[in-house]
């Protein structure tokens, strides 16, 4: 296959890509705006944060996998990739460590003032008495926004520091999350109300969706406490910029940034910000994911999905529908032999039952299979009986797809 590389990622990578027979063209220089034209005769294009718009996909011609060599996926159109079949995966979590480093770095930093306090250093000003002035974080509490792969790691380490942990109640969260949760002691409340105004340190750490941005608005800034402190590691576009800078003044928070809404997209750029210069922000470059560790993970998983995706099966797609679709789920397993699926197929037909995906797998061995069928329309106890009255077939079950 042949792989473009619109970013820089780990040099392991591409050695490891063409050890397998893959063709690497690695151009880290190449802007948003140039993709569309470069894009023809890749089948695999790898970005971090470089944009992948529309135009991207509608001048590919082999295009078929785009990998996101990070989390966020918000700077690729995955709807028309999805609408043009070009799958769209990313590597969750294999970053978080990084980030929910520097976001306690950040906070140490706005806390006691280390950078102003080492640009007086180095200016030859010592200024003890200035700078004596921190809070200290043990018994603060530190409400995290966004309890996946990176909130977790910055619960664990603010937890550390004897912080108290709050979060948002979130139905559905898995065992094992609830299971931290409890470990960490986080104390989980219903809504912003309840938790912005308990908080001395808010830390953001959810994706950029329609749902979020935004989110630190007027109004969620008002909730927080006067001299709180915002992390923001996330996405620039889900603060308020003007609203933020306003609450800066007038209500006397800091707050430490990795992300602006109108950050460059390149590595390097005259770039400059009211927000990023204001003495009560401390911030870095967009750099939460940028460590050796960070990106050696990075590097490994973009060989892992490209390696099944060689095999069919590539992980974390971000642009299929969810794995299960549909009202309800057949499995049905039977004797790996010519025709049966075409029955069952036949007979899902004939009820009138729209199969939206399937997958057949077949047992080690060869003698036996089984399909996962999904379909949308009422499966009755008739049916599942007879699918599994034919003597290929070893025995059927149905359930209930939940939508909610
Ligand atoms: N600064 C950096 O370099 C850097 C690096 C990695 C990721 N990020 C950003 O951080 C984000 C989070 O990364 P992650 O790896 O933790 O992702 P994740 O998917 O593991 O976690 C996101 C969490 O947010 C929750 N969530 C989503 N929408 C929500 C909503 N509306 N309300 C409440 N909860 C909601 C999800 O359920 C999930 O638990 C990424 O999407 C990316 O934008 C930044
Ligand atoms: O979503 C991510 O993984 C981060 O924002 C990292 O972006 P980067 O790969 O451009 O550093």
């Amino acid at each position: 296959m042949r792989v473009l590389f619109a970013d820089s990622v780990g040099k392991s990578t591409v050695t490891d890509l063409e050890a397998r027979g893959h063709t690497c063209v690695v151009e880290p220089t190449l802007q948003a705006g140039d993709l569309a034209a470069r894009v023809a005769g890749f089948d695999v294009l790898v970005v971090r944060s470089t944009k992948v718009g529309a135009e991207v996909f509608e001048g590919a011609d082999r295009l078929a996998l785009v990998i996101r060599a990070g989390a966020g996926t918000n700077t690729i159109d995955t709807a028309t990739a999805a609408a043009r079949g070009v799958l769209v995966a990313n590597l969750p979590g294999r970053n978080a460590i990084a980030v929910a480093e520097l976001t306690l770095g950040l906070l140490l930093a706005v806390d006691r003032r280390i950078v102003d306090g080492t640009v007086d250093l180095r200016a030859g000003r010592w200024d003890k008495k200035s700078y004596s002035a921190a809070q200290g974080l043990y018994g603060a509490t530190i409400g995290v926004l966004g309890l996946g792969s990176i909130g977790l790691e910055v619960a664990q380490r603010a937890a550390a520091f004897g912080m108290h942990v709050m979060a948002l109640s979130k139905p559905g969260r898995s065992a094992r999350t609830t299971a931290r949760l409890e470990e960490l002691r986080v104390r989980t409340v219903e809504t912003l109300e309840d938790l912005l105004p308990a908080c001395d340190v808010v830390t953001l750490h959810l994706p950029s969706s329609p749902d979020t941005v935004g989110l630190v608005d007027k109004d969620f800034l008002s909730l927080m406490k006067p001299g709180a402190v915002l992390l923001n590691t996330s996405r620039g576009e889900l603060v308020d910029e003007d609203a933020l800078l306003e609450a800066l003044d007038e209500k006397d928070l800091r707050a430490g940034l990795d992300v602006y809404a109108d950050e460059p997209g390149s590595g390097q750029a005259e770039w400059t910000s009211r927000l990023a210069q204001h003495p009560r922000v401390v911030g870095t470059h967009h750099i939460g994911a940028s460590t050796q560790q960070a990106q050696d993970a990075i590097a490994d998983g973009v060989v892992e999905i490209v390696d099944a995706f060689v095999r069919g099966e590539p992980p974390h797609c971000v642009n299929l529908t969810p794995s299960r679709i549909g009202s309800s789920t057949l499995t049905v397993r039977h004797l790996d032999r010519v025709g049966v699926l075409a029955r069952v197929l036949d007979l899902l037909s004939r009820k009138g039952l729209n199969v939206e995906q399937m997958q057949n797998r077949v047992f080690r061995g060869g003698d036996a299979a089984v399909a996962t069928i999904d379909v949308d329309g009422v499966v009755t106890d008739d049916l599942v009986a007879e699918l599994g009255a034919s003597s290929d077939v070893l025995g059927v079950s149905s359930t209930t797809i939940d939508s909610a």
